[in-house]
């Protein structure tokens, strides 16, 4: 079809509520019981449309709450299978960059109203179970953020393919909005299907094709992510999934010359790591490849004398122990004026103290557990630390269980010391550093907030004085890329609030944004003249 097209114009998902007798409760526990009763599932690659179970190391993806409950089984990926993905890669890419961007984007249409019908209990059951999410987690992450990513992405490469320079009269200017001149390698991490979703299909829209390696625990949900996004009618090889922990598949993807760029979520080291081997290769591609990538965080609340005790309490318990701490937007340092904590510090040592976290099919339960046995040995490790640090206290919690699953209880740290790595280290769980401040030392604090870590993610100031808020919005400027006042730091909703972060953080490109998609574009420029001269001598020379 010859015409520019509106899309559909998108809104938030809505987000449901599990409460007692809705019907999204009954659906999803009917929908928990079903895959955990289903019993293990072969979680192959798909390269090039087939589905391959590949000659490598087989890993067993669990329930974290459950280790011993096995959802599925994927293969580490091999430099065979990598070559393959790659090469399937390639051999789609000249179809899909002829597709019209209509049809690119309505197969990510299509997955968004399936995943907000048909497919929204199964891959919000999927992400429960796989990623140990309660149901409230599951819901803001898929089905309702990769819905709005796909939705909300549409409308914004639409715009971007709007954009177009001014003309001279007796000249046609355009901007062609080329997909990469290659593959782009999109690396996406446990603790969001809806990251995980996003980071392939965002160039895959823009017309590239991809290679995407989940994290080996959230495989389960990414499966049935990339099935999803099949019934939707994404080409065999436009989008290559391939499992395992990356290391044998980045030695062939990173050393290939048409590597063209990189769509990664993680942790600050992995994309280090990532960056340096690029720089390795440098002489090897046909392009400098595009490297986009948003990590790890320290993330702060900063209260104010002038805070709201209940307000402060809230942001507090929600902002760190959701998700047991690992959202990368996670607070997981605070500092509180001393009167501010005279008057809400034990209730909240209270509250911490009553979270539930447990099996995530109860539905009764706050939380559920750590994702494997590297985080809970990283959480074990800082709590033990912690507690032979002479200047500080274990307020609430502290208390880990592996025997079921990778259990670590909501705990608080008090600290007189707020140079102490609990304030700089990202431990990605459920362990929340407190320093206690005197009222008038709001601006060193801020000074002492924006220095102590090396990342600069998230951050929330929490005053009624609205010079504080002021103040802290100016000396925290550079601190964090998603600011919040008078909330906690997490639940960035797309369209609303774009995310990410800079410093140590990444590199800031905002997911779910024109400044996104742009990455995976590659503009020529056009200029054709009507009436083209045929003399090149100049006015002046007469
Ligand atoms: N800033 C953000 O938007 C954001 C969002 C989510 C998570 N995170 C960060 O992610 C981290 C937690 O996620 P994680 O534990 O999955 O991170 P991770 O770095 O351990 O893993 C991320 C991904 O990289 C892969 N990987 C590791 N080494 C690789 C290699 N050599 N080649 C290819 N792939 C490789 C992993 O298998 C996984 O798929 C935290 O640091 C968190 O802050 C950041
Ligand atoms: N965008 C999410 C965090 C993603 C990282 O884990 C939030 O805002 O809480």
């Amino acid at each position: 079809m010859d015409a520019i097209t509106t899309p559909p114009r998108p809104s938030n998902e809505p987000v449901h509520t599990y409460a007692p007798g809705t019907p999204e409760r009954t659906r999803i526990t009917d929908e928990l019981r079903r895959q955990s009763s289903a019993g293990p599932m072969e979680l192959p690659h798909v390269i090039g449309g087939y589905e391959l179970h590949g000659s490598g190391q087989r890993i067993d993806v669990v329930q974290p709450h459950a280790h011993r409950e096995v959802l599925g089984t994927i293969c580490n990926a091999t430099h065979d299978d990598a070559e393959a993905a790659v090469t399937a890669a390639r051999t789609a890419a000249p179809a899909w960059a002829a597709t019209s961007f209509d049809d690119r984007a309505a197969v990510l249409l299509r997955a968004a109203d399936l995943l907000s019908g048909p497919w929204r209990e199964r891959i919000a059951a999927a992400t429960m179970l796989g990623q140990s999410k309660s149901v409230q987690q599951a819901e803001i992450d898929a089905p309702c953020e990769l819905i709005d990513f796909w939705r909300f992405n549409v409308t914004f490469a639409r715009e971007i393919l709007a954009e177009q320079p001014v003309s001279s009269p007796g000249v046609w200017n355009r901007l062609d909005h080329r997909p990469l001149d290659g593959f782009v390698y999109a690396i996406t991490p446990f603790n969001f299907t809806a990251i995980a979703g996003n980071l392939p299909t965002a160039p895959m829209l823009m017309g590239d094709t991809v290679v995407w390696k989940p994290s080996p625990t959230q495989a389960y949900a990414a499966h049935l992510t990339m099935q999803l996004l099949r019934d939707a009618g994404l080409p065999d090889g436009v989008i290559n999934l391939v499992h395992g922990d990356g290391a044998a598949l980045s030695e062939v993807v990173l050393a290939d010359e048409h590597l063209a760029g990189i769509h990664f979520t993680g942790s600050t080291k992995t994309f280090q790591h990532l960056w340096r081997e690029v720089g390795t290769n440098i002489d090897r591609y046909r392009n400098y490849p595009r490297i986009v990538g948003e990590t790890g965080g320290k993330d702060f609340i900063v209260a104010h004398a002038s805070a709201d005790p209940d307000v402060t309490r809230t942001a507090l318990i929600r902002g760190a122990f959701e998700y047991q701490g690992q959202k990368c937007s996670a607070a997981s340092r605070v500092y509180i004026a001393r009167s501010v904590w005279a008057r809400m510090g034990d209730d909240f040592l209270a509250e911490a103290d009553q979270l539930t976290y447990g099996d995530v099919r109860d539905l009764g339960n706050f939380g559920g557990a750590l994702i494997d046995r590297r985080a809970y040995d990283k959480n074990v490790a800082a709590i033990d630390r912690a507690k032979t640090v002479p200047h500080m206290t274990v307020a609430v919690g502290g208390e880990c269980d592996d025997s079921e699953g990778y259990f670590v209880r909501p705990t608080v740290l008090l600290s007189d010391d707020p140079y102490d790595e609990a304030f700089s280290t990202e431990y990605f769980g459920p362990v929340l550093s407190v320093h206690v401040y005197e009222d008038d030392d709001f601006e060193h604090t801020l000074g002492l907030v924006d220095s102590t870590a090396r990342y600069a993610l998230t951050g929330s100031v929490i005053a009624t004085d609205l010079g504080a808020v002021a103040t802290a919005s100016d000396l925290l400027r550079q601190a964090a890329g998603n600011f919040y006042v008078n909330d906690k730091p997490t639940g960035a909703v797309v369209g609303q609030q774009p995310f990410g972060g800079a410093r140590a953080s990444g590199t800031n490109d905002k997911a779910g944004s024109k400044a996104n998609l742009m990455r995976w574009t590659s503009t020529r420029t056009i200029k054709e003249t009507f009436v083209p001269p045929t003399a090149s001598g100049y006015p002046h020379m007469a």
